[in-house]
């Protein structure tokens, strides 16, 4: 997977270079390139933005420089995805996390600030790609570059060999539509506090019905909007 990231500040992405999805980088199973979007400006300034038409607080940022840099980045063909950080986006859930990685092989977030990028540069964009403006919750950041790292890092994770053991996506909260159970590690007793007997039992089948009913136990409690009888 190819993953483009435009943004003014490309150095908030240096962080992609280490960890997970800094090996998954040097394995080649992701191609993260960061733009730097004054790459596209062309006055001495190098100006982004500007006043909004019809008055209000906050700058847009200008069309011209997200149309020049998309131009150079969208693949010719339509097969790349254009993903939008936005608070008034799509709600980003694990179900949109899976078909991003499963079935886009070619992601380009365009990070804007909080008073958006001019509405035109999508409007131009989607005759030449998929477009989907998407939020990471329901509170308003002052850029897209956070979401999108949490965005990245959700899609990255699922694709094929980055994560070294595939069971580990399996049994992760939102994976089955429900909360993960509480895990455990040595000691068995730590500050007078015991793992649960059932987990020490060896009796796999026991463990797998009180894992689930854990899950279901936390996610009644936490989470109950997540239950179908919600
Ligand atoms: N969920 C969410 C996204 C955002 C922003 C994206 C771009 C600028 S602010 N805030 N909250």
């Amino acid at each position: 997977m190819r993953i483009d990231i435009v943004t003014i500040f490309p150095e908030f992405f240096s962080v992609l270079d280490v960890s997970l999805l800094g090996k998954a980088r040097v394995d080649g199973l992701l191609d993260v390139h960061v733009h730097d979007l004054r790459h596209w400006t062309t006055d001495r300034h190098r100006t982004v933005d500007d006043t909004p038409y019809g008055g209000g607080a906050g700058m847009v940022m200008k069309p011209e420089p997200w149309a020049q840099a998309l131009s150079s980045i969208l693949r010719e063909d339509g097969s790349s995805t254009l993903v939008v950080p936005t608070p008034a986006g799509t709600p980003f859930r694990q179900p949109i996390a899976r078909s991003l990685a499963a079935e886009h092989d070619h992601l380009v977030f365009a990070c804007g600030r909080y008073e958006g990028i001019d509405a035109r540069v999508f409007a131009w964009a989607a005759s030449r790609c998929s477009v989907v403006e998407l939020s990471l919750g329901d509170y308003v950041l002052n850029g897209g570059e956070v979401a999108a790292m949490a965005m990245i890092e959700a899609v990255g994770r699922l694709v094929p060999g980055v994560v070294g053991n595939p069971e580990s996506l399996v049994e992760e909260s939102h994976e089955d539509g429900l909360l993960e159970y509480p895990s455990y590690t040595k000691p068995a007793v730590w500050r007078d506090l015991e793992v649960p007997d059932v987990l020490l039992s060896g009796h796999h089948a026991r463990v797998a019905a009180w894992r689930h009913e854990q899950q279901v136990e936390r996610t009644r409690r936490v989470r109950p909007d997540l239950l179908p009888d919600a």
